[in-house]
């Protein structure tokens, strides 16, 4: 019997990029690259490539087959799998991404079949520079890094969490164009807390608990300044570690490496994009809406900051912009006096002006707040009740007639949403305005026999924003990722919709137009890098683009971002 040596990754990367045109290889080019016969004979263009990858994945009959199919193509076959997740968007973001990857993650250690990312144990500590230079495709531009910890609104899975990388990478050259090779997904294995994981014999980490905070801490520190040195131009995106990690790391490295945290950050852009267009909707002039956030986490901090920013900057005081929300724990309302220790991130938002009352649930704090806005990021599905969501509607009547209720239910996956689209609909007569984390299907109402009315839900998912800002920042060589260039992408994320989408009272772009969103997000981050002196470009290039405006540096991003060849 003949043994066969494992290929190495790198070598496996170079014969698969050679294959990446599957079967629409010209003869000339069999012959040149001595494919004959390798592939079957038929040269076929890419509408039929599509046509039949289409046919498995609606002929499969679980998502998580139909992902399975999907990630085996993109390895195969990646000009393929993107022609495809691009021109099909709506139907392939959630299954390449929420809310199939929740799925995928649960079970990642029993459906592995081939690696995908970089693997990097706290065990490997004094390794971690190595491991980077062992990635197969060289100078990755942008990084995904995950500890596992809080995986979506699933809690700490682990290295099971190395989906998330994956998953929001996929969408980096999906959804902004990165060529797939400059892009790279990484676990940092600390142990992990779930008990289920633990006792898994087919779990793929380290078996066991989480070290110290502190010991964590070091461990990224050192996995931070090995990533500058080995890829000095790589920017790296923080995604679902656990809240306080999550503040914590973003304030220890913003300053010193190019990095976001797309939990905070990237989530705070998005919901404040809609925002902008759900309050012109709503008939609630900004200066009299009054927000309650349920879930006090990374997210839900992150956006409510985001939103304070947004007030200040239309003229009010940071101490009034604050007092426009109140955010609810799983204690109740966060206030200075409640008598608990308070997670440092929750501070800022503690209400002082409670005459000592309490509030315990989400039920009493709308009671009263009288809100006008209600905002979820809780993961925990089901919260936002018929009582809840009725008594949001009653609030905002009571301030005049026309007025609509904005509801945004935001957590990830679809099991964690706070209410579905279907009830925000009919617990508020039809007049919610309505974005989701995950995405919802639309709804109709029957009215007779031959009427019906169809309500559009909207999807406020950070795939908005975060492609645009790491292209952005990548494109404009910066040496940082400021509050303006996050905060610039969501007012261009606000002003990317068509007219159609206009008019048919969305909040957010169609995803199928999240393309053409991800360019003008691109092109005011960099704008935004280059006022506040981060970006490496050259002045000359800079000064050229000054004269010729938007549409030069629009021309710019184009010729700079991947598009299949197929
Ligand atoms: O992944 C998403 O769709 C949004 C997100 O970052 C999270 O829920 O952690
Ligand atoms: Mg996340």
């Amino acid at each position: 019997m003949t043994s066969r040596i494992l290929p190495s990754l790198r070598s496996m990367a170079a014969n698969i990029t050679s294959l990446r045109q599957g079967l629409s290889f010209t003869p000339e080019q069999r012959i040149a690259k001595n494919l004959t016969g390798l592939i079957p004979h038929v040269m076929e263009d890419s509408s039929k490539q599509c046509e039949r990858a289409l046919k498995m994945i609606r002929t499969r009959q679980t998502n998580i087959d139909r992902y399975l199919y999907l990630s085996s193509l993109k390895y195969q076959n990646a000009d393929l799998f993107y022609r495809l997740l691009i021109d099909n968007a709506k139907e392939l973001m959630p299954l390449v991404y929420t809310p199939t990857i929740g799925d995928v993650c649960l079970q990642y250690s029993t459906l592995y079949t081939r690696p995908e990312a970089l693997y990097i144990s706290i065990k490997q500590r004094k390794s971690i520079k190595t491991i980077l230079r062992n990635w197969p495709y060289p100078n990755p531009e942008i990084c995904v890094v995950t500890d596992g910890s809080r995986i979506l609104g699933l809690g700490d899975l682990g290295v099971n969490g190395v989906g998330i990388p994956i998953g929001k990478l996929a969408l980096y050259t999906a959804a902004a164009g990165i060529h797939p090779d400059k892009t790279l997904p990484i676990v940092l294995d600390c142990g992990t807390a779930n008990e289920a994981n633990l006792k898994d014999p087919l779990y793929l980490g380290m078996r066991s608990k989480r070290p110290s905070v502190a010991e964590q801490q070091e461990f990224m520190d050192e996995f931070m300044q090995a990533a500058a040195e080995v890829y000095p131009e790589m920017v790296v995106q923080f995604e679902d570690f656990e809240s306080e990690k999550a503040f914590n790391y973003l304030d220890r490295y913003r300053n010193k490496y190019k990095c976001f945290n797309d939990d905070i950050q990237g989530t705070g852009a998005v919901v404040l994009g809609g925002y902008i267009g759900a309050v012109n909707l709503s008939g609630v002039p900004l200066e009299e809406q009054r927000l309650v956030f349920m879930g006090a986490g990374s997210a839900g901090v992150g956006v409510a900051k985001q939103l304070v920013e947004y007030y200040t900057k239309r003229g009010l005081s940071e101490q009034a912009a604050r007092d426009k929300f109140w955010l609810v724990d799983t204690k109740g309302l966060v206030t200075k006096d409640r008598g608990d220790k308070l997670a440092e991130h929750k501070k800022y938002f503690a209400r002082g002006d409670n005459n000592g009352l309490q509030f315990k649930t989400l039920e009493e704090v709308i009671e009263y707040v009288k809100p006008t806005a209600l905002v979820g990021l809780t993961a925990t599905f089901g919260v936002f009740t018929e009582s809840v969501v009725r008594a949001l509607k009653a609030s905002v009547d009571a301030g005049g007639l026309g007025r609509r209720p904005i509801l945004f239910p935001l957590s990830n996956p679809l099991t964690k949403a706070e209410c579905t689209f279907e009830q925000a609909v009919t617990w508020t007569d039809g007049t919610v305005i309505f974005a989701s984390g995950s995405p919802f299907s639309q709804f109709t109402i029957k009215l007779g026999s031959d009427q019906a009315i169809t309500y559009h839900p909207n999807q406020g998912n950070n795939v908005y924003v975060f492609p645009g800002i790491g292209l952005g920042a990548i494109l404009a060589k910066a040496t940082r990722v400021t509050d303006n260039m996050i905060y610039t992408s969501a007012a261009a994320l606000a002003g990317s919709l068509n007219a159609e989408e206009v008019h048919k009272g969305l909040i957010y772009p169609r995803i199928e137009r999240v393309r053409d969103a991800s360019v003008i997000v691109a092109r005011e981050v960099m704008k935004a890098a280059r006022r506040d002196g981060v970006s490496a470009l050259s002045e000359e290039q800079w000064l050229t683009w000054e004269e010729w405006g938007d549409p030069a540096l629009d021309k710019y991003i184009k010729e700079h971002i991947y598009d299949p060849a197929l």
